[in-house]
């Protein structure tokens, strides 16, 4: 019996700008997403018999919706294979953090069951057939810190400074659909070139969702303020979480562990390429 395990790491988005938004009601953006190294880890044992089987339930999502469930049936369908597989998936990211984890679940089971089932898939292939699944998991299948347009899906791989970051979830959950139907949210920033985007600094390195958000979500505003005091920092995606960053691994810890009252906080090294494609080789 073959098995693979395989992590499916997180993502920052360390700047986002919303600059419209199209006639299917989605808003196209300007992002730099970041791989970083915090993760889920997925173990895929591939079954003979066609079944896709889920060993562990993530609470609050039915196992039919759970997007590695839903990744594995898609590339079933798309390849004709009659292989099944059963999926573990041990969870570390938090749900609706503005990290991507599911995303990343539902690549990470792309590009490991292409591998596991002997497919022969492209990563631009896989890329397509995810997001189907959701606007981030392309990027998750690229493996590479990106500067992203569309919704998240073109793609320009770009190496940035690998920082430690401090990344506080302030507990609660961030509804993503009604940050983008909020009437006071920025939506038509003007595009700007990626070159100006990777010059990095204010005004640029914004996120656009920050003040819908921290009007909704008081619990979101506090933290950034009190991480604000010790680095630049700013929300991640629609949030809930947010982060900043630090040159050494010292401060970040320290940062964290004062975090205290304001949620759970991890320290995370930002990468340019993602464990899942080292581990793959890919
Ligand atoms: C904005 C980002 C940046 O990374 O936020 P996070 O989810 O990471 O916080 C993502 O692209 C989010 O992608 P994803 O989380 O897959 O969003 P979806 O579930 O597809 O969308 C939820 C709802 O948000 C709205 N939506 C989402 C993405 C987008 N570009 N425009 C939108 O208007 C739509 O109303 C959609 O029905
Ligand atoms: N394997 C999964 N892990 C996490 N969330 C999942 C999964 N499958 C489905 N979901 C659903 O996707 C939603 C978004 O999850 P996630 O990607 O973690 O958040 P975000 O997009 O804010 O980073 C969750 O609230 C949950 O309902």
């Amino acid at each position: 019996m073959t098995t693979l395990t395989l992590p499916a790491p997180a993502k920052l988005n360390r700047l986002l700008h919303i600059t419209g938004r199209r006639e299917d009601g989605y808003h196209t953006l300007q992002t730099l997403f970041q791989i970083v190294d915090l993760c889920d880890q997925l173990s895929l044992t591939a079954r003979e018999d066609g079944e896709i089987q889920l060993v562990n339930r993530v609470p609050g999502v039915a196992d039919d919706d759970n997007l590695i469930v839903r990744a594995a049936r898609l590339l079933q369908r798309a390849s004709g294979t009659r292989q099944g597989a059963t999926l573990a998936l041990d969870k570390s990211l938090p749900m609706g953090g503005g990290l991507g984890g599911g995303s990343s679940d539902a690549a990470t089971t792309l590009v490991g069951l292409n591998a596991l089932w002997q497919l022969g898939f492209s990563l631009e292939e896989l890329a397509a057939l995810g997001l189907s699944l959701g606007a981030d998991v392309p990027v998750f299948v690229h493996g590479h810190s990106a500067w992203a347009e569309g919704v998240g899906e073109q793609l320009t791989s770009v190496s940035l400074d690998t920082p430690w970051f401090v990344i506080v979830h302030p507990g609660v959950s961030v509804s993503t659909a009604a940050v983008f139907l909020d009437p006071q949210l920025t939506r038509d920033s003007r595009p700007i070139t990626m070159a100006r985007a990777l010059q990095g600094g204010a005004p640029e390195w914004r996120n656009d969702c920050e003040a819908v958000v921290k009007r909704r979500y008081p619990a979101i505003a506090e933290a950034l303020d009190w991480l604000s005091q010790h680095a630049p920092s700013r929300l991640t995606g629609t949030g809930a979480c947010v982060f900043a960053a630090f040159d050494d691994a010292q401060t970040a810890y320290a940062v964290a562990e004062a975090a205290g009252h304001h949620g759970h906080a991890w320290v995370a090294r930002g990468l340019n390429t993602s464990p899942l494609h080292d581990a793959l080789g890919c």
